[in-house]
């Protein structure tokens, strides 16, 4: 195809192109040597001075990251316009050094006709040109000619033609999901480019480009809302931190390095959980009672003693060989009343159980100061009494009390001790989970943490706190800085018509940040209560009401972009519409696009997938696919069939692609023993994956073993097989231990 084109518009192309990349070159070298002018200069001078420096070359670092990460295909379009005006269409903008544009950025409205353009409505294009470059060679054109009549003689001669979308889609996968920049579909182009406020929802079958598209759309946000998104970042959750390295290439190709991925496992500081509960328990961990029981287990960590409280402390200690010994103690008694009153007195304040401990202490401590001076028949001032506290603060054994009655705790340990013993399972959760519920969350101690558990523990440190007083004192110095905040959160609110929601102080609480010493990015990744610019859920039909409130916590602005299928849930907890999870904090102010075109699953696989849909979700409609299959599926039986003989033979038809073996969990281990496997699977020639790992992925060949054991582990067994099935952009086979599911009928005629 390619040797067909005309050399002529080939070589015009080229030495465009390879203007371009002088341009890049150029402002690469620049951006680097302002770089080292920054560092060169050294490390003395004022803070304020080390702040500027710290700012400046982090610009700089960006720019430099920037401009490396758009090497491939920096420019794959060319628009001819009505008004004879031409466009080149380019992963960022260039501008030349008279400052006029010689590469538009894909993001900007200039280039929106590229997308849109259709023969129906030319969007005022005469011409769209797809350039197709390895390296920065043009190796290939593909035109669409809108209007042929305005087209000039030599033109018209230069004419180039294959789509431009079945080329790519042809091409092997690599194990890394790659851009789509240059053959964004108009479906798509409106899910990219919709408005910053609000939730939209993103709902496609499998492989309509859900995922792509919502990547595209965080580097157009980024783009179009640069000033507010900056410095507040943008989040995207998926599903493992697997899915996370499979998409991490496709931002920072598009020239974006500022995007925080993360997964619900991955949520909370500290903890990577990446197991999953049984499907009973994670339903029952992701209900939002769920946050009634942490918060009655806080409350629990709130005691008074039974009657009196009564410590022994050390009145009189000396020295004995050089060992210290008591020589006398005595009884302090503080009454059951006054350790009420101390107790309501901290919880009335509202604020977080660590800091409202330290007002229950002081209290405590006050009360049996008063007792020790009475009891001592000493008169006793204000200034008595503060010495005296800080003295019985100093006792081993009244620390030991305060910490019975009002435990400094981590998220960790309130969680963990809850689940695991079974005194404080059931005063935690009286009157709000039945015996049989109780016995499903109750573990040993130290069992892993969850991906279920980890909203929990977001939710315990929510209302936890930390008392960490050095940070409030670096507060204080930053009052004023906080009240800009507040100012700007105002506009914030403004803008996301959510006065009245939302008092401003609280949002610019959760705004505030404390330093500019890292990017925003790295900044928001440490923080759990920042609060971002824009969050993207993907495979968003996976998470549990308590893993939505986890997300919400994270953006007040409420500004969201929810990508996913709800025929494809597989997690018990997860969503069965998306009212159902999103009306509790966007009521009514969510929209939904749909993506209807199946750009991964060839046709022939995909009618087999259609028949597992319509006895899972038949409201659901099967996406189209646009690809022919090369190889029609097949259903082969798992007893005498060798499976390593079947993957080299899958292989050897795919020659340079991606495969892999979906198993039920049951037979993970054993069939991962048969190919040598990467720490990370992606890595490996033959990937084991079980169906819930597999989650938007994609692979040239697919062998799914065992289906109807698929089908029977879980309650969402079909729509985890409907999940499976689908990963093919090229083959599939189906190897059954045992007959053939009903459902798949339709295979035992194929092949
Ligand atoms: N406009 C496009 N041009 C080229 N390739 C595309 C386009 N849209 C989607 N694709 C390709 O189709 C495949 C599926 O896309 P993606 O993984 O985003 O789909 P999805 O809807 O998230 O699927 P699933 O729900 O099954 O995970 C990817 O390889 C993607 O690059």
């Amino acid at each position: 195809m390619m040797s067909r084109q005309p050399a002529q518009a080939l070589r015009e192309e080229q030495s465009y192109v390879s203007m371009l990349y002088d341009r890049l070159d150029t402002a690469r070298e620049r951006a680097e040597a302002a770089l080292s002018t920054v560092f060169a200069r050294g490390g003395g001078g004022t803070r304020q001075a080390a702040i500027e420096r710290e700012v400046s070359a982090d610009e700089h670092a960006r720019r430099v990251a920037q401009l490396s990460g758009v090497e491939r295909g920096l420019c794959f379009g060319r628009i001819d316009d009505t008004g004879g005006e031409t466009y080149y269409i380019g992963r960022i903008g260039l501008r030349d050094d008279e400052h006029d544009s010689v590469l538009i950025d894909w993001r900007a409205p200039v280039a929106r006709p590229f997308y849109v353009a259709t023969p129906g409505d030319p969007a005022s294009l005469v011409r769209r040109r797809h350039i197709h470059t390895r390296g920065r060679t043009v190796t290939g054109l593909d035109d669409e000619v809108f209007d042929l009549d305005r087209m000039d003689e030599s033109d018209r001669r230069n004419l180039v033609g294959e789509a431009a979308l079945m080329a790519t889609l042809r091409r092997g996968r690599t194990g890394r999901m790659g851009d789509i920049v240059a053959t964004i579909q108009t479906e798509q182009d409106r899910v990219i480019r919709s408005g910053l406020p609000g939730a939209l929802v993103v709902q496609g079958g499998p492989g309509t480009g859900k995922t792509v598209a919502a990547l595209h759309r965080a580097a157009y946000l980024l783009y179009a809302h640069r000033a507010t998104l900056e410095r507040r970042g943008v989040l995207v959750v998926g599903p493992n931190a697997m899915f996370s390295r499979y998409i991490g290439q496709v931002l920072p190709a598009l020239g974006e390095t500022e995007v925080v991925l993360s997964s619900v496992g991955e949520l909370h500081a500290g903890v990577h959980a990446t197991a999953d509960d049984e499907p009973a328990v994670a339903v029952l961990k992701g209900d939002l009672r769920m946050a009634d029981v942490i918060e009655a287990a806080v409350r629990d960590r709130q005691r008074v003693p039974d009657g009196d409280l009564e410590v022994l402390i050390d009145v009189r200690t000396s020295i004995r060989g050089g060992v210290e010994v008591v020589v006398e103690r005595m009884a302090l008694r503080l009454d059951h009343g006054a350790c009420l009153r101390a107790r309501d007195r901290a919880r009335a304040l509202g604020r977080p159980h660590n800091l409202a401990r330290r007002v229950f202490v002081n209290k405590v401590l006050m009360g049996l100061a008063v007792d020790e001076a009475r009891s001592l028949d000493r008169p006793y001032d204000e200034e008595d009494l503060r010495y005296a506290r800080e003295a019985l603060w100093q006792q081993a054994s009244v620390r030991a009390a305060l910490e019975e009655l009002w435990p400094y705790l981590t998220p960790e340990r309130l969680v963990g001790e809850l689940l695991s013993d079974p005194a404080r399972l059931r005063a935690a959760t009286a009157g709000l989970l039945g015996d049989e519920e109780r016995s499903l969350l109750l573990r040993r101690a130290g069992a892993p943490w969850t991906v279920g558990d980890v909203p929990l523990l977001d939710e315990a440190a929510e209302l936890l706190g930390q008392d960490d007083a050095e940070a409030r004192a670096r507060e204080r110095a930053a009052e004023e800085e906080r009240q800009d905040e507040e100012t700007y959160a105002r506009g914030v609110l403004e803008i996301a018509d959510l006065t009245g929601m939302m008092e401003a102080t609280a949002l610019a609480e959760r705004h505030h940040d404390t330093g500019r010493a890292v990017t925003t990015a790295q900044r928001a990744a440490a923080d759990r209560s920042w609060a971002y610019g824009h969050v993207i859920v993907d495979e968003a039909q996976e998470l549990s009401a308590m893993a939505w409130r986890a997300i919400m916590r994270r953006i007040p602005a409420r500004s969201l972009t929810v990508v996913g299928d709800i025929a494809q849930t597989g997690s018990a907890a997860g969503a069965r519409s998306w009212g159902e999870m999103l009306d509790p904090y966007v009521k009514d102010r969510w929209r939904e696009e749909r993506l209807m075109v199946n750009y991964r699953t060839p046709v022939e696989i995909m009618d087999v997938a259609a028949d597992v849909l319509k006895v899972v979700a038949p409201e659901q409609e099967p996406p189209e696919s646009v690809r022919d299959g090369e190889a029609r599926p097949r259903a082969v039986p798992y007893r005498g069939t060798d499976l390593s003989a079947l993957v080299a033979e899958e292989l050897e038809a795919i020659g340079e692609g991606t495969l892999a073996v979906l198993t039920p969990d049951a037979r993970h281990a054993e069939t991962a023993a048969l190919f040598p496997q990467e720490a990370d699977p992606l890595e490996s020639a033959v990937a084991v994956l079980t169906v819930n790992q597999c989650k938007g992925l994609e692979f040239d060949a697919v062998v799914v073993v065992a289906p109807e054991e698929i089908l029977a582990q879980s309650p969402m067994g079909g729509q985890d097989l409907y999940v499976a099935i689908t990963r093919a952009t090229r083959r599939l086979t189906v190897l059954h231990d045992g007959g053939l599911p009903t459902m798949l009928e339709r295979l035992a005629h194929e092949g």
